[in-house]
């Protein structure tokens, strides 16, 4: 996928989501993730890729490495540009969903990028600490997924703005760092901890900004894109 900002298209529906990028001119990079894709199915990846756009479908696979190898076979033949597994299923795992992918790529078509989620961008470390009984630092955490991402063949991870530099040093400036946690300044956090603006991700080594509310939820979601975009664009690496 190019490195435009990816437009999280949280929607209940297609027609939702198609109406939304109606507003916004050209071929956009865009998630689909849970809510749109296991509420109506492949059916709305086709819908989404024949209206033009490049697709991240964000499932986040986290199961025993058999499963999730043979559900990637699956994934690979929708024409996405980028999927993911959660870190935390283990190098096994990981390794299986690559091989998954491979095998399920139709020939002649390019393989999807893989990525894995470190710690999600709404966990912070006080959670991480209690609830999944993890010590040390939240970039501690993620910097171990991210060598165990890399180690077992993938093209990258999921992380937040606050541990990009620290990946790009350990991992390698093409190892792909996909931001979430996306806020223009005065943002409201919602539900996310570990947030920053596009500027400040672009300055610390973040390969893809993923924006959802900040720009579906705006007043005007074009002019709030164009602001993203711009932030992005703007400083060069
Ligand atoms: O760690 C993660 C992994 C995925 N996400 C997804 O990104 C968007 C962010 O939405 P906002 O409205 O911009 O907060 C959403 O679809 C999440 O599922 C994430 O936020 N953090």
């Amino acid at each position: 996928m190019n490195d435009s900002p990816i437009i999280a298209l949280d929607f209940p529906a297609p027609d939702d989501a198609l109406e939304f990028l109606r507003d916004i001119p050209g071929r956009l990079s865009v998630k689909i993730g849970m809510e749109l894709y296991l509420q109506n199915g492949p059916s709305v990846v086709e819908r989404i890729r024949e209206a033009g756009h490049d697709i991240f479908l964000d499932l986040k696979l986290h199961d025993i490495p058999n499963t999730v190898g043979q559900a990637m076979k699956g994934l690979a033949q929708l024409g996405v540009g980028m999927v993911n597994v959660h870190a935390a299923g283990g190098r096994e795992m990981m390794e299986r969903a690559l091989e998954g992918l491979e095998a399920g790529t139709p020939a002649g078509a390019e393989r999807p990028a893989l990525i894995a989620v470190t710690q999600l961008t709404s966990t912070g470390e006080d959670q991480m600490r209690l609830e999944q009984g993890i010590a040390g630092t939240l970039e501690q955490s993620v910097l171990r997924y991210a060598r165990l991402a890399k180690d077992s063949g993938l093209d990258g991870v999921v992380c937040s703005v606050h541990e990009a530099a620290a990946i790009r040093s350990a991992c390698g400036e093409s190892f792909l760092k996909v931001t979430p946690g996306i806020r223009l300044a005065g943002g409201e956090s919602q539900d996310q901890k570990r947030i920053a603006t596009p500027l400040e991700a672009r300055k610390s080594g973040s390969t893809h900004i993923v924006v959802g509310r900040a720009i579906t939820k705006a007043a005007d979601p074009a002019e709030a894109y164009g602001a993203v975009k711009r932030q992005w664009e703007e400083w060069n690496r």
